[in-house]
């Protein structure tokens, strides 16, 4: 049995309000033992790009990302929400220290190749540094780190925060017991979407085919759960899916959609 770490990612709708962000803070700071957390933003960043009239598109829930984009993530990702999350923390009593996939080479990826559709600049994922990570986790660093990766050719590239939570926890399962938890506003997987009290406590792959068929399950919950068997399937211990507000409850099994392989 290794030691627990725990990989905490928090999404963008709860980043956004500042009384539920500041709830998963404080909860995240009094989780005790090794931890990192992983954050989105999407949300601040399209509104941040409406003001300065740059317009959004998604597709397939991924943010297409020309330069005029990529500056305002830039800026977005790696300042302004990393940043403010650092310091909420520091209040909270927790060291945080915030990263972006390019500070101390800690997630290299490659920009999406252009098939069907330019994506622009956005970054699939090659190489997690796990020994750069587990470094700053002996220093009693907790590491905040931004949806912004970095390729071999220097380009900062935006990526999706899901991806990055299961990314790094898979590669810090070759040093810990890994529990990913991913934290968003809905209490957990929702059996029915218009209930939201109709939380599933438990998922398999098979009853994720049967929700997803029958649309149950749709949207940013789609590429969630994809990340979320991915890392299971990887060597990561527990995977949950969480309201923000039940961290501490989901840390010990008792909230939330608990994944499982079958
Ligand atoms: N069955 C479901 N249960 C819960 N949420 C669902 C479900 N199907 C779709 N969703 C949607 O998935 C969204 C979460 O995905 P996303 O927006 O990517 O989250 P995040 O803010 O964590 O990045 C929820 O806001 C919800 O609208
Ligand atoms: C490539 C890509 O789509 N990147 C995401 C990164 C932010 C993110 O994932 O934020 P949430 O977790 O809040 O959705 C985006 O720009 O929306």
């Amino acid at each position: 049995m290794s030691q627990p770490l725990y990989v905490v990612k928090i999404g963008g709708n709860v980043i956004d309000n500042p009384e539920a962000c500041s709830r998963f803070l404080e909860a995240f700071s009094k989780l005790s033992g090794t931890k990192i957390l992983v954050h989105g933003g999407g949300k601040v960043a399209t509104q941040i790009a409406a003001k300065l009239q740059i317009e959004t598109q998604m597709v397939d829930g991924r943010r297409i990302t020309d330069k005029p984009m990529l500056d305002v993530v830039t800026m977005v990702y790696g300042g302004l929400v990393n940043k403010n999350l650092v310091a909420m923390l520091q209040a909270a009593g927790c060291n945080a220290i915030g990263l972006t996939g390019a500070d101390g080479g800690i997630i290299r990826s490659v920009k999406r190749p252009v098939k069907t559709i330019d994506y622009g600049f956005v970054g699939d994922i090659e190489e997690v540094n796990d020994i750069q990570v587990n470094a700053l986790l002996h220093s009693s660093l907790v590491p905040v780190i931004a949806p912004l990766t970095y390729s071999n050719d220097g380009l900062l590239l935006n990526t999706n925060a899901d991806t990055m939570a299961s990314a790094m926890a898979v590669a810090m399962a070759g040093h810990y017991d890994v529990n990913l938890i991913y934290c968003f506003e809905k209490k957990g997987v929702l059996s029915d979407p218009e209930d939201d009290n109709s939380v599933i406590s438990s998922l398999t792959p098979g009853q994720y085919i049967g929700f997803k068929d029958s649309g149950a399950i749709n949207k940013g919950m789609i590429p969630k759960l994809d990340n979320a068997f991915a890392a299971l399937n990887t060597g990561v211990a527990k995977v949950t899916i969480c309201h923000a507000d039940e961290l501490r409850e989901a840390a010990i099994g008792a909230a939330g959609t608990v994944i499982h392989l079958g």
